[in-house]
């Protein structure tokens, strides 16, 4: 059977030319990656949510000072890893729809969700451009084709939060994707875009490409689907603010779903959903240090009691904190643990499922909280 593999990288993984440079050779190491799916350079989703408000505020300084610093941003990427000019020419295309579409918005003094998806579009398409010629260069012996994502993730016309149509996907696959799948050929594509069936664009959620990636996975019966990021996998708490998290090896597809839906930005939280109805396994890890490693998500879950992890979710009015894992209703102190860290009155329960259980944080820091509850996961489990 062949192995197809689907790698994707996210924002951070594509920032500048450096980091394109990792990608390519993270694809370059592997010669199962079929279908690679790049986000927008970090920061770029943002940057043309600015772009759309200073257009329709008619702010025509800011719009024209944002444009600029988005455009030199891709086209410094291209000066520095190409030497021909044919890729210039290519971005060109892209910097003047986006011109084009601030001049709509400038015009109209709104934005619609319909052409921020059409916006949002250019930075995934900017990417995508820049990594498929990369690759293509740098791995002359494999024929790279860019693919418009558009054609083959088609949705529903709920724009921003797009349903895919999974049966329409895989025809499109069929049609598009089938024929590029065999050792030579790697196909570069966009994560986060898709088309309704009236041909316009729609986006899957801000972060959702990882969730194209695993689109792309079912749609070919992958073997694994990466997801590379700028940490060593998912962790026992987001490292950036819990110093002492540790990367977990192995989740479950409900942990790791609980996981992303209760405030791990590391996953999206519908990637599982494709996966684990083909039973694939994804891997995250990271584009800097791919050597160091990953957690591996698949359909086992441990038979016993288990505590992997604990995350945080702003609401509203209040902060959740959640632990993930396996029976934590089977454990006695979890509660007790808790009322001791962060005082009797700081918490109220909030809600208990197979793999979670969460609390309302009420009168404590959230973030203080959160770092109380991974030592209680660090010390006591
Ligand atoms: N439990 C967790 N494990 C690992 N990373 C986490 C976790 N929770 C939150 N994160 C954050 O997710 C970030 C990666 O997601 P993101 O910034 O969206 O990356 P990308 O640009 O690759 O899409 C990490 O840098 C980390 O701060
Ligand atoms: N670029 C989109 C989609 C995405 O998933 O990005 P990332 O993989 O960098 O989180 C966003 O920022 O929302």
């Amino acid at each position: 059977m062949s192995k197809w593999i689907v790698a994707k990288f996210g924002g951070s993984s594509v920032k500048d030319a450096e980091a394109m440079l990792r990608v390519s050779n993270v694809v370059d190491a592997n010669p199962d990656i079929r279908i690679v799916v790049i986000s927008a350079t970090q920061n770029t989703t943002n940057q043309l949510e600015f772009i759309a408000r200073a257009a329709s505020s008619g702010d025509s300084e800011t719009l024209k000072s944002l444009i600029l610093e988005l455009t030199n941003r891709h086209t410094t990427i291209a000066n520095e890893l190409f030497s021909s000019e044919e890729v210039h020419s290519e971005l060109k295309y892209l910097y003047d729809e986006v011109e084009l579409i601030g001049e709509t918005i400038s015009n109209a003094r709104m934005f619609t969700p319909k052409i921020m998806d059409q916006l949002y579009s250019v930075g995934e398409r900017m990417s995508s451009l820049l990594v498929s010629d990369l690759i293509r260069l740098r791995m002359p012996d494999h024929k790279v084709t860019l693919l418009d994502a558009r054609d083959v993730i088609k949705t529903n016309s709920e724009f921003q939060k797009a349903e895919p149509q999974i049966d329409l996907i895989a025809e499109k696959t069929r049609e598009l994707i089938y024929p590029h799948l065999n050792k030579d050929s790697i196909i570069v594509t966009q994560g986060f875009i898709g088309k309704d069936l009236l041909g316009n664009t729609t986006t899957l959620g801000r972060e959702g490409s990882d969730y194209s990636a695993a689109l792309f996975g079912e749609a070919i019966d992958a073997t694994l689907v990466q997801i590379w990021t700028d940490v060593a996998g998912i962790a026992s708490s987001d490292p950036r603010l819990v110093k002492n998290a540790k990367f977990i090896a192995t989740l479950s597809y409900d942990e790791a779903t609980a996981l992303a839906t209760l405030g791990a930005k590391v996953l999206f939280p519908t990637t599982l959903l494709p996966t684990k109805r083909k039973d694939i396994p994804v891997f995250v890890g990271s584009s800097i240090h791919p050597e160091a490693g990953g957690t591996t998500v698949t359909k086992y879950q441990d038979g016993k009691f288990s505590l992997k992890a604990v995350t945080f979710l702003q609401k509203k009015e209040y902060g959740i904190v959640s632990f993930i894992g396996c029976h934590l209703d089977q454990s006695p102190h979890l509660v007790a643990d808790l009322r001791s860290y962060l005082g009797e009155s700081s918490f109220d329960f909030y809600d208990l499922t197979s793999v979670s259980v969460s609390f309302k944080i009420v009168n404590s820091d959230p973030t203080l909280a959160l770092i109380k509850a991974h030592e209680i996961l660090v010390t006591h489990y």
